[in-house]
């Protein structure tokens, strides 16, 4: 199925549609490796590399930008393959900070020596894992807690 079948639901509060429609283009058109989730509120992609050690480094710098836009990926990994799925929990649906953060993890990839590759299949199993994660976070992930007494 491709990227066409469903269409971008963006997370409320975002910039006008053109604005995030702009941003999203390049990422889901041809060149651009991701998907958007069946629900239109994610965009998923998987990435491959020669070692895990690289694998592990690039998921460093992708941890240090999350840290920086205070934002997290549904992710998981694999050896030397890891899926990242990046969606807004709160409000949900894609937002500015998950099309930038594609992006980055598209330059980041590069940096580190990525192996692109034809198929995605291998993706399979790691959607199944960052979804279990995804679960067992429940209420823990991005609800917004009352000020501490
Ligand atoms: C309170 C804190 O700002 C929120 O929980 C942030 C943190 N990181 C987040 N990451 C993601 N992916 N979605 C969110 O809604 C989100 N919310």
């Amino acid at each position: 199925m491709s990227s066409s079948m469903s269409s971008p639901k963006f997370s409320a509060g975002s910039a006008s549609p053109a604005t995030m429609e702009a941003k999203l283009a390049p990422l889901i058109s041809e060149g651009g490796r991701w998907t958007l989730t069946a629900n239109g509120e994610g965009l998923e992609r998987t990435f491959k590399f020669k070692t895990f050690a690289k694998t592990w480094d690039f998921m460093t710098a992708v941890s240090l930008q999350c840290k920086l836009k205070n934002h997290h990926p549904e992710w998981s990994n694999v050896f030397s393959t890891t899926f990242i799925r990046w969606t807004t929990h709160n409000p949900r649906g894609l937002s500015s900070k998950d099309l930038e953060l594609a992006a980055i993890c598209d330059s980041l990839a590069k940096d580190f020596g990525e192996v692109v590759e034809d198929t995605a299949a291998s993706s399979c199993q790691l959607t199944g894992l960052a979804d279990k994660a995804k679960d067992s976070a429940g209420e823990d992930c991005c609800t917004p807690r009352p000020n501490s007494k």
